[in-house]
């Protein structure tokens, strides 16, 4: 029992149910009307006191609840691995977005002076952890996005240093994401299928035995992410990407050939193609890319039926992008020589099936094949005039 009402006040103030400022001061305020008003010995300075401290705390309330529904929280973004293919174009389109303090590249790489004035770059390796967390916290990240990897044909090359980037990495940022309540976005791709899975097309979930370290790596990451999903709440996204395709070098992949031949026609007129002219493989101009990394990021959790969805915008072979190239580029030759990337083309799957992802988050390809060689052609014109070396 209490001994006055101040004590039940008190009590009342401190009961675990009593969660916000907001709520402890209705409940008092409501309070002294009920049992302070009431009881002859009350001081009237003590309800003044709760009603001032009631309007007070109500005024509060409405200035935050206000500000909180004019202005969402525009997010803090990490990109790591972020001077590669797509970090760079990525941070741009981001930064359009979201202001360009807001996204932070970074990389192991020494930047050039383009990029320093792009907006803010930091080194960091995604192999020490103290260090992420570090910038982490003292950035006051939101969002990371986990670029860094080895691609398909550079990991085959030195497996270690790929189980170390693509295996350990993603154990780091994962580890720190959850830490933090970081939303986490990981790159998938077409590499995390194999042999055995569906070739044409590829649906969302099915057999993936994939025969790369690469694509071993990115099934790993798939599946750590699902796991901490579930397990920890961790908000993880992931896109399997097909072969991106921009004007930007590609850093070892095995669809590098659909960027390489725009560089090589251009600059010397001839280009020798690493695979088969039949080689089927889903592709996607760069520009679709982050737009569905973006949408995908914006889209509200309960939309999301899966952490994993394939998005793709086309597939095309070598001999069906030259031949849409040649509607453009009268002049150029073409030979084949394949090599140790027509075995991992082959295990890749050749149509993509989006079909999950058009569905739960409304995500739909613009750029098509016509679209891809003029946006490439106008692109990779521009690079070679600014290096200075376009062909007569
Ligand atoms: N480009 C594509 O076609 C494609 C398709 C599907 C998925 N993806 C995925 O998207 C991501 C980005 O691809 P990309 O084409 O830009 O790759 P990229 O090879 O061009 O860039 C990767 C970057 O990672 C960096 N890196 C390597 N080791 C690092 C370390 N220890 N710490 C920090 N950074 C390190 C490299 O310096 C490089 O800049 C990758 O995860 C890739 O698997 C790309
Ligand atoms: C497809 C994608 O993951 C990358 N471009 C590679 O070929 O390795």
């Amino acid at each position: 029992m209490f001994h006055s009402s101040k004590q039940y006040l008190l009590y009342n103030l401190f009961q675990p149910h009593a969660t916000d400022l907001r709520t402890l001061c209705i409940s008092s305020y409501r309070l002294s009307h009920t049992v302070f008003y009431r009881a002859s010995h009350v001081q009237s300075s003590v309800i003044m006191f709760l009603r001032n401290l009631y309007r007070n705390t109500v005024n509060l309330s409405i200035r935050n609840y206000s500000a909180n529904k004019c202005k969402t929280k525009v997010p803090k973004i990490l990109i790591t691995g972020g001077l590669g293919q797509l970090g760079v174009e990525c941070a741009r389109y981001l930064r359009c977005k979201y202001g360009k303090d807001n996204v932070i590249l970074s990389d192991i790489i020494k930047p050039t002076e383009e990029i320093v004035n792009d907006g803010p770059y930091i080194f960091v390796d995604i192999l020490d952890f103290k260090g992420l967390q570090k910038v982490v916290v003292n950035h006051g990240v939101d969002w990371l996005i986990h670029f860094s990897a080895l691609l398909s044909a550079i990991g085959e090359q030195n497996v270690p240093l790929a189980v170390r980037v693509n295996i350990e990495g993603v154990h780091n940022v994962i580890e720190l994401a959850k830490q933090y309540k970081l939303r986490l976005f990981v790159p998938s791709t077409i590499g995390a299928f194999g042999p055995d899975s569906p070739r044409n097309p590829t649906p969302n979930v099915t057999v993936q035995r994939p025969r790369t370290i690469y694509g071993v790596s990115k099934v790993h990451a798939e599946l750590l992410g699902e796991y901490y999903y579930h397990k920890f709440g961790l908000d993880f996204r992931c896109l399997r990407f097909p072969g991106v395709i921009s004007s930007d070098p590609p850093g070892g992949g095995t669809t590098d050939y659909a960027i390489a031949v725009f560089h090589d026609v251009l600059r010397k007129g001839t280009y020798q193609c690493y695979l088969k002219p039949d080689t089927r493989l889903p592709m996607m101009h760069v520009r679709d890319a982050l737009r569905a990394l973006s949408e995908f990021l914006d889209a509200p959790n309960d939309k999301l039926v899966r952490r994993v969805y394939n998005v793709t915008s086309m597939s095309f072979t070598p001999e069906e992008l030259t031949a849409a190239m040649s509607k453009h580029i009268p002049d150029f030759k073409i030979t084949y020589q394949p090599d140790s990337r027509q075995d991992i083309a082959d295990s890749w799957p050749q149509v993509f099936d989006d079909s999950e992802a058009r569905r739960d988050w409304n995500w739909k390809p613009e750029v098509d094949l016509e679209n891809l060689v003029t946006l490439m052609i106008k692109e990779v014109k521009e690079k070679i005039a600014t290096n200075g070396k376009l062909p007569s």
